[in-house]
This record gives C-alpha cells, sequence and structure tokens, in this order.
C-alpha cells in the first residue's frame, strides 16, 4: 500500500505528462497530462475513437507513447516491460476478461499473487525456510482476498464454467493479488447487467475504502463513472477536453457537444 507520508505533499501517484502516441499517419494521443493522487477514483471517458483504450495501454506498458512521459511516484515507468509492472504496484483487468480459463479460479488468483513474491527457480526448488513462510503468506493472501470478493465458494472451480460477471470478480481478485497501488480498470461494466453493474460500483468504491488502492476507470457506461468517480478526465480526438468533478466535466459544453456528435450514450 502507497504511505501518502512516504511522498511529499505534491507529488501525484501517477503523473502522465504531455503523452502523444501516432500509429502510422493517426494521432491517437496528442499532449495529454492529467495526474492522479493517492486514493482517488479517476474515470476516464471519451466517445469512440478518442484515445482511452491507446491510453489505458500506455499506462499498463502494452503502447510506447511517442513522445512524454508517465511517472509512477516520481519515477518513469516507459523503460518498463508490461510484465514488471505489477512490482511497481500497477495492477489491471481486461475488458474481455483474460483468464487461464482451463485452471481454476484459485490458481488464476495465485498467479497473480505470484507476480509479487521475490522467490527464484532454486530456492523454490530446495523449499529453502524462506521460501516456504512465502508460501504461507502467499496462500493466507489469496484466502483472504477470494473471500473478500465472495469467492471461496468457487475458489475450485473451473474458470470456464463460471458466469461472465464472477469472472470478471475473478480477474479482479487476480489483479488485487498483486497488491497493487493503483488498479487500471478497462471497461468493467461491460457485459454486465444493471444489477450487477450497481454492485460492481459498490466494489469499487469499497476496493479503494478498505484497501486504500487508487483506481483508475476507462469505461463508456457514464452512470458508473458518475456515481463513483471523485474526478473526471475526458479525451476526445486524443486531446483532453475537460478534467475535474464529475459534475463539472458532465456540464461541460465542450464534453456535451463531443457526446452529442458521437453514437455514445
Ligand atoms: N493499433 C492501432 N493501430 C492503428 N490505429 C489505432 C490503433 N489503436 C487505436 N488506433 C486509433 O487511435 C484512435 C484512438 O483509439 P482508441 O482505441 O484509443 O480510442 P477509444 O477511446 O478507446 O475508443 P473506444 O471507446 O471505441 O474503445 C482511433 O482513431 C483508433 O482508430
Amino acid at each position: 500500500m502507497t504511505d501518502p507520508q512516504a511522498l511529499p505533499a505534491a507529488t501525484p501517484l501517477l503523473a502522465v505528462c504531455n503523452v502523444s502516441v501516432t500509429f502510422g499517419g493517426i494521432v491517437a494521443l496528442n499532449g495529454v497530462s492529467f495526474d492522479m493522487h493517492q486514493g482517488q477514483i479517476l474515470g476516464l471517458i471519451g466517445p469512440n475513437g478518442a484515445g482511452k483504450t491507446t491510453l489505458f495501454n500506455c499506462l499498463s506498458r502494452l503502447y510506447q507513447p511517442s513522445a512524454g512521459d508517465i511517472l509512477m511516484e516520481g519515477a518513469s515507468i516507459l523503460r518498463r516491460p508490461p510484465h514488471r509492472i505489477a512490482e511497481i504496484g500497477i495492477g489491471r483487468t481486461f475488458q474481455n476478461v483474460a483468464l487461464f480459463s482451463n485452471l481454476s479460479v484459485l490458481d488464476n488468483v495465485r498467479i497473480g499473487a505470484h507476480a509479487r513474491t521475490q522467490s527464484d527457480i532454486i530456492s523454490d526448488s530446495l523449499r529453502l525456510p524462506g521460501v516456504r513462510r512465502g508460501e504461507a503468506a502467499l496462500n493466507a493472501r489469496v484466502d483472504e482476498i477470494l473471500g473478500y470478493l465472495e469467492l471461496g465458494d468457487v475458489a475450485h472451480n473451473v474458470v470456464s464454467g463460471l458466469p461472465f460477471g464472477t469472472q470478471k470478480r475473478v480477474e479482479l481478485a487476480r489483479a488485487l493479488a498483486t497488491e497493487p497501488k493503483i488498479l487500471l480498470l478497462d471497461e468493467p461494466a461491460g457485459g454486465l447487467n444493471h444489477e450487477e453493474v450497481y454492485a460492481l460500483g459498490d466494489l469499487i468504491r469499497r476496493i479503494r475504502n478498505d484497501r486504500k488502492i487508487t483506481v483508475l476507470l476507462v469505461e463508456h457506461h457514464m452512470g458508473l463513472v458518475m456515481s463513483i468517480a471523485d474526478h473526471v478526465v475526458a479525451l476526445n480526438f486524443g486531446r483532453k477536453l475537460a478534467d475535474g468533478t464529475p459534475a463539472a466535466v458532465q456540464s461541460d459544453p465542450d464534453v456535451i457537444k463531443a457526446y452529442l456528435g458521437s453514437k455514445d450514450q
């Protein structure tokens, strides 16, 4: 967990600084900047093609910006490969659920927890005392998270047989098992019904409140974003259009115009 005391008050947990991304001739992001502070839920919105996924992919290190920087606790993350972002406290979920579908819920969550262990193959195979202690701590962490997300009853079920909404919770559990400081959620409401979206909003808020995890939410479901975000950043055509409280962004004339000109809700 981030200790807010550890950072100077003015240092954001995450800073997106003038980030641009081009694909051939297409400018997907054009000089986008914003800060995220510890404990915030930040909603990233914008009509189709605005650049949300591109930015999300830069944060999770799948894309490399052509200009600009992304700082986590003041240090650039841009030389870090995607499989090493968990080490610095960035966890993520995927739009269409990316679990090991033939493995159990428990094994999927253990894989997330392993991303944070210090063990290596030699000490693992020798079963050194430090490894055994690490395993016990890992098992306790996984059990706690399964309980927290009410997945205990399906812990030994194979993921592919579970309803989509449950699979999404397993993905969240796997991301939480990496003990993130920031959780990046890519359209978590996609494919969920009304009740499930409501429960998801409640869960995201609880995760922030109970576990002190900062959340970045890329989401088309405006009701969800506006009900749980403390801060909203709106993009359009790769540029930042607005940045402020949900109420301020929702009533921003440029945001209204961008949405009225699109097929989004
Ligand atoms: N891999 C890629 N190659 C070429 N162009 C891309 C690529 N990814 C995104 N783009 C383009 O970059 C722009 C931003 O796309 P992006 O997917 O980031 O928008 P978005 O806001 O996530 O849209 P949506 O809400 O529809 O998912 C669009 O013009 C898109 O066509």
